[in-house]
């Protein structure tokens, strides 16, 4: 609480007197805890309000249903690394946000990351491929480094090249431009030790079982957007 003080930011308990005081209100509750909410503060909203959710799979129908008609929503989905400013957040509005409401919430999550107005539909796939995906990833790391630690370097030091390693290859990926798949066939060395890896990890299905689980990931999204 203090921490929010120190930067000049009102707290309260009460989700009205948040819709009296603020325009822009994000809704970052658990998902099966948003329609309580949104029940809850209907009566306040109008259509001055921009109302925005983080919850993964609950609908842009599902929100307009539970608001007013004609109220301004939008859909965000980020992923962790927002709190070091490199997320990748995708955005999408309702019927009754315009282009106005997009582009102001595009250059407030511009300062996260990278920032995509795409449409709803490739919200619970970002989900999937990046939400949920930071979590694959930490995964993959901790893979990395127990295989470095298994062949005898400390665990500090494994898990600090291994986080590198993957800021590197992120980068490059970013600033070449060029498809995973070559910047891979580069580090390959015929008969040398990249190939030999990479075939422990076709045998391993890795690819097939990231593919999956992006998979998963996605369908359980839609699945609590059904509910
Ligand atoms: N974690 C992630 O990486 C991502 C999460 N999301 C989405 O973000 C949302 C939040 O997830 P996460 O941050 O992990 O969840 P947390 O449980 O950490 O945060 C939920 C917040 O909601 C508050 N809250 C609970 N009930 C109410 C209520 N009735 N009125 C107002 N506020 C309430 C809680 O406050 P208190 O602690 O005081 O109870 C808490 O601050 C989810 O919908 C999730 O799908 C989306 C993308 C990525
Ligand atoms: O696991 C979840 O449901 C949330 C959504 C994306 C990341 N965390």
């Amino acid at each position: 609480m203090g921490a929010f003080q120190d930067l000049g930011c009102r707290t309260t308990h009460c989700n009205s007197e948040v819709l009296q005081r603020c325009t822009l209100v994000f809704l970052a509750t658990k998902p099966h805890l948003l329609p309580g909410v949104l029940q809850e503060i209907a009566p306040a909203v109008t259509r001055d309000h921009i109302i925005v959710s983080v919850a993964a799979g609950v609908t842009l129908q599902t929100l307009q249903q539970l608001l007013p008609a004609g109220t301004k929503v939008l859909r965000v989905m980020p992923n962790l690394p927002c709190v070091v400013q490199e997320g990748a957040v995708v955005v999408a509005r309702g019927s009754c946000a315009g282009e106005q409401e997009a582009a102001l919430l595009r250059s407030l999550l511009s300062a996260c990351g990278l920032c995509e107005e795409t449409p709803e539909s490739y919200l619970d796939i970002h989900t999937g491929l990046s939400g949920s995906g930071v979590a694959y990833v930490y995964l993959f790391a901790e893979a990395l480094a127990d295989g470095a630690v298994k062949m005898g370097m400390p665990s500090a030091l494994a898990n600090k090249i291994a986080a590198q390693t993957l800021l590197g290859a992120a980068k490059m990926i970013l600033e070449t431009g060029e498809h995973p798949a070559k910047l891979r066939s580069n580090v390959c060395t015929p008969g040398g030790t990249t190939i030999h890896a990479l075939h422990e990890l076709e045998k391993g299905a890795l690819r097939a079982t990231v593919m999956n689980a992006v998979e998963a990931a996605t369908m359980r999204a839609r699945e609590l957007g059904e509910r």
